[in-house]
């Protein structure tokens, strides 16, 4: 049994002292895929077989084909995920991402996987587990993916709690309030512009009680694990974490059916409007979704089949034709 732990190879190295790109990295978002092909495991056929493809900034790639294609290796291969069986390079803004610990790597690029990850731990923790955003910040990305009322939902105060937790909430409004309305009387004016100059926490998780809707609900624990969330409530959540981080480069990879039309695309429509400056690469099964795509990538037996603009393919009459004909993409 130890065998099977003892033979799993290690990670790549998470930083590389010596070998790290600038904090600006990647500034552009041009990706460069040269002569790429990745298997899993030696004793499997390649999953993705002589990928060439530039990708120039700001472009919104759609990623087709059929299910088992190679639409999501390609988007492993981006964030190093599987660092052996691999040849070839990708390059992003000129540097070879081979060159960087992973450490260097993915955290600069963004994701909205298919499952999304949440952790045990409050909202707040899930959404900025190294403080680095204000309340007002966090709250209006909430706001924004529509997930605000999922973190707190709504509830009128002064009526009877409806559970213990709503119970705790309001307790914890009324003290925090409380204490906030005592220090901004026994203070004073120069007290507080010292508190506001000096101190984070009263301006920052007091004051935002008192901005419309209270978001008393981030520190809420969540279930962990994604329970309690729908596969599209997890997306929503991903997303807000992407707008907390906006990255040059964006991978989408699109949930199946799962997700209804709606918030797909209530989805489709922040990433447009929020991330016009970045590449985004979604791997669709919709159509609806890769329609207003620059390009489309189609995916066939780990290779790329077409790659052009959605109306010049279908004008075509090749694969990606076929699949909007069938309405067929790997559901
Ligand atoms: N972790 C893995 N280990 C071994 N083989 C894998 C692994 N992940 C994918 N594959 C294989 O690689 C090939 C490409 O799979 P991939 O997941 O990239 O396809 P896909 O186009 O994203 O499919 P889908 O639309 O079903 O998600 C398939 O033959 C698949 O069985």
């Amino acid at each position: 049994m130890f065998r099977k732990f003892i033979d799993i190879k290690p990670e790549a190295p998470y930083i590389i002292d010596g070998n790290r790109p600038s904090a600006e990295w990647p500034a552009s978002g041009k990706i460069e895929i040269r002569n790429f092909s990745m298997t899993y495991r030696e004793d499997l056929p390649p999953s993705l077989t002589n990928i060439n493809l530039t990708i120039y900034p700001g472009e919104k790639i759609g990623i087709v084909g059929r299910t088992g294609a190679g639409k999501s290796s390609l988007a492993k291969a981006l964030f190093r995920l599987v660092p052996d069986g691999t040849t070839g390079s990708i390059l992003i803004d000129g540097q070879d991402i081979s060159q960087f610990g992973v450490g260097d790597l993915r955290p600069r690029l963004g994701i909205i996987p298919q499952e999304s990850t949440i952790f045990s731990g409050t909202y707040k923790r899930n959404l900025d587990p190294l403080d680095e955003f204000s309340i007002e910040e966090i709250w209006s990305a909430l706001l924004k993916c529509n997930i605000a009322s999922k973190v707190s939902p709504p509830h009128v105060k002064n009526s009877p709690p409806q559970n213990n937790m709503q119970a705790e909430n309001d307790k914890e409004y009324e003290m925090m309030k409380t204490m906030y309305d005592k220090q901004w009387s026994t203070a004073g004016k120069w007290m507080k512009l010292f508190m506001l100059l000096f101190t984070k926490w009263p301006k920052k998780e007091i004051s935002n009680y008192e901005v419309s809707e209270p978001p008393y609900g981030l520190w809420n624990n969540t279930q962990g694990g994604g329970r309690g969330f729908s596969g599209g409530q997890g997306q929503l959540f991903s997303l807000c974490r992407l707008l907390l981080r906006k990255r040059r480069i964006i991978v989408l990879d699109e949930a199946t059916a799962e997700v209804d039309l709606e918030t797909d695309k209530e989805i489709h429509r922040l990433i447009r409007d929020e991330f016009s400056n970045s590449t985004v690469l979604t791997i669709a099964h919709r159509l609806e979704t890769v329609m207003n795509s620059d390009r489309i990538i189609v995916m066939d037996k780990g290779q790329i089949a077409e790659v052009g603009p959605p109306q010049e393919l279908i004008k075509q009459g090749g694969l990606f034709a076929k699949l909007v004909e069938a309405n067929d993409f790997g559901q």
